[in-house]
């Protein structure tokens, strides 16, 4: 490991005990019957753990980074979508055109592009981070995507994003993905770190019919198989060697994020695969992590049990971007207001049930 990575590891701290605690108190004292909020009061306690304090602060502004980037696994015929896409959409997510603009305009949050490793050049403009690792990944069915100075490099890109978002005002940060491909390289991921077979985490990403998704499963299983990855490898070189760039990157977006206390909310398959990166390499990590949604991928529900988080919401979305994640920030921060706002049995004069 690189000594930034490495220090950045050091420096990230499990859910304080004791903010828990208060939370877990507060919430009982508000004036609703005792866990009449559900799933919220979880992700405000959560929260308080997080920032290790109680009330927690509130999750906003928040701060959008879609990382993108190619995959040489493409070429084994796993999307059905034309590489150029992915340059083609950070184009349009800087002009804000995309799905991942409206809703960041709808919950308020900013969005900034990274390009970690498109397999084109990129003019520099207002938006976009140019933190280019290289021209797309290697296929990872051949031999590792990636060697293991370019993951550090493309974890220490991550950090680089989430410290700058942050230390600009940021206090959520949103995780988003661009790059055609990637749903089979995060596929990948997901098996190597679950343990699950290929068969039970590889989806249909942006709409496979059925003979290629047994290609994209067979192409899963070769890649596990040719870079010898086998339960226990070493995390980094399960990331080097079937991981994206832009995966490496959102972990290490996670893993600053989590030194610094700033709660991140995890989008969709490509994120949760990221976030299995960051929880094998600092397992606290996931203490400061929020799953916003649970998409369609059947990988994503996998990585989701494996990182003991439950979803916000369930729509059905499989279009990644940040899209499910952004969706989910109001929620995040309705949860943390009835912490700051509602009134306790107490200072309402409201009766408690009686024992
Ligand atoms: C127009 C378009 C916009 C997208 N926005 C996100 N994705 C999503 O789909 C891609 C992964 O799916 P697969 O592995 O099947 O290629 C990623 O780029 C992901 O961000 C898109 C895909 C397309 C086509
Ligand atoms: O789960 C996701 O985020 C997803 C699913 C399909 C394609 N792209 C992203």
């Amino acid at each position: 490991m690189s000594s930034e990575l490495e220090r950045v590891v050091a420096g990230i701290g499990p859910a304080s005990a004791s903010a828990v605690a208060d939370a877990l108190a507060h919430q009982a004292r508000l004036t609703k019957p005792a866990g009449s909020l559900g799933a919220l009061e979880e992700v405000a306690v959560r929260l308080a753990g997080s920032g290790g304090v109680c009330p927690p602060a509130m999750p906003a502004p928040a701060a959008l980074a879609i990382f993108a980037a190619d995959h040489g696994v493409h070429a084994q015929g796993v999307s059905p979508w034309p590489q150029e896409v992915t340059v083609q959409m950070v184009a349009n997510f800087l002009a804000g055109g995309a799905v991942a603009n409206a809703f960041a305009a709808q919950v308020g949050a900013s969005v900034t592009v990274v390009d970690v490793g498109v397999a084109a050049d990129l003019p520099a403009g207002p938006g976009l981070v140019v933190r280019k690792i290289g021209y797309g990944t290697a296929d990872l069915s051949i031999g590792p995507a990636m060697s293991a100075g370019d993951a550090v490099a493309a974890l220490e890109a991550g950090i680089s994003v989430a410290r700058t978002l942050i230390d600009s005002g940021a206090r959520c940060l949103i995780t988003g993905d661009m790059g055609i491909a990637n749903t089979t390289a995060s596929a990948a991921l997901i098996s190597a770190f679950t343990g699950l077979d290929p068969a039970e985490v590889t989806g249909r990403g942006t709409g496979i019919d059925d003979e290629t998704h047994a290609r994209k499963v067979a192409v899963v299983r070769r890649a596990l198989s040719v870079n010898g990855i086998e339960p226990g490898t070493e995390p980094l070189r399960v990331l080097a060697a079937v991981g994206g760039f832009e995966h490496a990157a959102i972990a290490g977006f996670v893993l600053a994020a989590a030194e610094a206390r700033v709660p991140v909310i995890l989008d969709g398959v490509i994120a949760g695969a990221a976030a299995l990166t960051a929880q094998a390499l600092a397992p606290a990590s996931i203490d400061h992590c929020v799953a916003g949604h649970r998409s369609a991928e059947p990988g994503h529900a996998a990585a989701l049990r494996h990182l003991g988080l439950r979803p916000l919401v369930d729509l059905e979305l499989r279009l990644g971007e940040g899209t499910g994640a952004l969706l989910a920030h109001p929620l995040v921060c309705a949860a943390v207001r009835v912490m700051h706002e509602v009134a306790t049995f107490d200072s309402a004069g409201v009766s408690e049930k009686p024992m």
